[in-house]
């Protein structure tokens, strides 16, 4: 495997022609033996860039109501103090729900908060005529659905895909949250009055009713904290890439790598360089990214979390979203601190990849209500 840094980054994001996260990821995580049809990452690709990214704001309403639900499921009000040992799981699950409703549809999961997602999707094709959202993309295809004719659809297919969109959706986004609260718990003698007098300004402006895609921008203390969360979650290395040129590609210093050859981003480097992130590049600040007027959604050569240029992922404005929704529900409805243990000051790692963190939190319903 090749590691590369800085410049070199931007090369490999940049030549798609030589090089493919697609083929280096099913190097790690063999997906072509679980999802079999080969035109799947282009569909998936296409669905969520088509429908779910610019669609955002016809979803927003569900989002919310299924994060909510999903609270008052796994959190509950926590009018006596609640101890969230497992918040991983927790945030998973919640995660799972609003994931699945804008994937699946509203018809599909209405009924079954309480299932296993696996079984959402075993149940699927017994259901399938009655679903819209993305679902209804892979049945308006023709590949999918020769002839457009109902009794004829590849329903392996359809189960494949989405097996697929969840797998890029769920792991990402639920540990993305469960990193940007734990940053939030830890300090948050410094942030958390000012991030929720935020939510709470918002929530007054729009008179406590649903939140607009507006009103989500309007968070951008939240939107800063959630970026600069994110930004230092990245594993030390990753996003590997496969060099598919023809039988070798020479990067612009001269160094060359074969056909075949993984090539990795050093994401640590990119973090930690002065000239890309600033004065203090690995100081924790919350609020640089609104400084620089800098949304989360936005790519950057110094922000890798999504990937990069023409195949960055295409489910960052709804895992932006969701975790902003999240976090703000969160922020108004309770008070959260560590359950005995304190959050390690230093981030520790299991080979590349970050430790996850399993100190227990406890929730409290928010009592004051300060103006
Ligand atoms: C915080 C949450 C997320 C993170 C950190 C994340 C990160 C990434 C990264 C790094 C890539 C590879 C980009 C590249 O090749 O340069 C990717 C691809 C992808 N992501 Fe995400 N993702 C997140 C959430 C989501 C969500 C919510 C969805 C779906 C609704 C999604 C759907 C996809 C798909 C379909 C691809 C494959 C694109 C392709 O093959 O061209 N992701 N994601």
């Amino acid at each position: 495997m090749t590691v590369v840094r800085k410049e070199t980054t931007h090369e490999v994001l940049r030549k798609d022609q030589d090089f493919s996260f697609r083929e280096g990821f099913i190097n790690q995580v063999p997906m072509h033996l679980i999802f079999k049809h080969v035109t799947i990452p282009e569909k998936n690709a296409k669905i969520v860039r088509d429908y779910v990214a610019e669609k955002l704001k016809h979803f927003i309403s569900r989002l919310q109501k299924n994060i909510l639900k999903a609270m008052d499921l796994y959190i509950s009000e926590c009018v006596e103090p609640k101890v969230i040992r497992d918040s991983r799981k927790t945030f998973t699950c919640i995660i799972a729900i609003p994931v699945a409703n804008i994937i699946v549809g509203e018809a599909c999961i209405c009924d079954c908060y309480n299932e296993d997602l696996l079984e959402t999707f075993r149940d699927l094709t017994f259901s399938i005529i009655k679903l819209l959202d993305a679902l209804q993309c892979f049945l308006d295809d023709l590949e999918v659905t020769p002839d457009l004719d109902p009794n004829h659809v590849n329903y392996d297919c359809i189960a494949d895909s989405i097996g697929a969109l969840i797998f890029a959706a769920m792991k990402t986004t639920s540990s993305s949250f469960t990193h940007v609260l734990y940053n939030l718990v830890k300090r948050k003698h410094q942030y958390w009055q000012e991030l929720y007098q935020e939510a709470q300004k918002i929530n007054k402006q729009c008179n406590e009713n649903e939140l607009t895609t507006d009103d989500i921008v309007r968070m951008v203390k939240l939107d800063s904290f959630v970026k600069e969360s994110l930004r230092l979650s990245n594993p030390i290395t990753g996003l590997p890439h496969k060099c598919i040129s023809k039988s070798y590609f020479t990067f612009a210093n001269r160094y060359q790598v074969p056909r075949g050859r993984i090539v990795s981003l050093n994401y640590h480097d990119t973090n930690n360089d002065k000239e890309l992130q600033g004065q203090n590049p690995i100081e924790f600040r919350a609020y640089h990214h609104l400084e620089h007027n800098s949304p989360a959604t936005k790519l950057e050569c110094n922000f890798l979390i999504f990937g990069g240029r023409k195949h960055a992922c295409p489910g960052k404005a709804l895992a932006v979203n969701e975790i902003k929704v999240f976090l703000y529900k969160v922020l108004l409805k309770y008070n959260i601190r560590t359950d005995n243990e304190e959050i390690g000051p230093k981030r520790r790692y299991l080979g590349p990849a970050p430790a996850p963190i399993n100190v227990g939190l406890v929730f409290e319903k928010r009592k004051e209500i300060i103006n």
